[in-house]
């Protein structure tokens, strides 16, 4: 099978205390044409998963390949952007909205229109904003020119129903027409299967 356009995490083992281990000989794939759901028990590990797929984690065991290259041969920008939970802890709360964007690579206007943002926003403090609005912000971060896959762990669980679905529409509109593959980690069957191409239960 061709490892063009394809994530492949082989083998994967990690544990984050000795001897316990989270994930064991664990091999996922997916590609930039399609979205897979994930759904696991609660602790099973799958931010931790997450977090080997996208490079913040090292495996203890196993690769994580891109177009056949391991993850961390790639320099400066990773094709693989995580996308989490609490968007509140994945930026600086001191930073000012058009700041924390401007350190990420060159975000195009169009997807911060397809995402919602308003102009005004850029002016605020991460606390001035609502989880929904920071998320798309969050998103629109993970959105660079180079991004090739993008694993989204449970990324609209704490909003509301009409937040959720204004953020999916624009998600899917922006990987449709980026070819960005998703990894979509979420407990909402429902929601997986309005949105994922395949599920995977593990
Ligand atoms: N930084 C850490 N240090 C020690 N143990 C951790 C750490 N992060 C996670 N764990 C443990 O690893 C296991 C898997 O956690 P993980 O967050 O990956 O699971 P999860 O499937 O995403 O859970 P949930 O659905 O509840 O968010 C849990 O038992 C958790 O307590």
């Amino acid at each position: 099978m061709s490892e063009s356009n394809r994530l492949i995490g082989k083998d994967l083992s990690y544990s984050y205390s000795k001897g316990v281990k989270v994930i064991e000989k664990c091999t996922i794939e997916l590609t930039t044409q399609e979205k897979l759901g994930l759904v696991a028990p609660s602790g099973y590990g799958k931010t931790t998963l997450c977090k080997l797929l996208s490079g913040y984690l090292e495996p203890f065991e196993g690769s994580v390949l891109f177009d056949g290259k391991p993850l961390k041969e790639y320099k400066g920008y990773c094709p693989i952007q995580m996308i989490w939970q609490h968007p509140e802890q994945a930026v600086n709360p001191k930073l000012k909205m058009k700041k924390i964007l401007a350190e990420a690579n060159n975000i195009e206007p169009e997807i911060l229109d397809i995402l919602g943002i308003e102009n005004e926003w850029f002016e605020r403090y991460p606390s001035e904003l609502s989880g929904g609005e920071l998320q798309r912000f969050c998103i629109a971060r993970a959105i660079g020119e180079q991004t090739r896959i993008l694993i989204a762990d449970e990324i609209t669980t704490m909003m509301d129903l009409v937040t959720q679905c204004q953020i999916w529409n624009a998600l899917l509109q922006i990987t449709a027409k980026r070819k960005i593959g998703m990894l979509i980690v979420s407990h909402d069957m429902e929601l997986l299967k309005q949105v994922a191409d395949r599920i995977l239960l593990l």
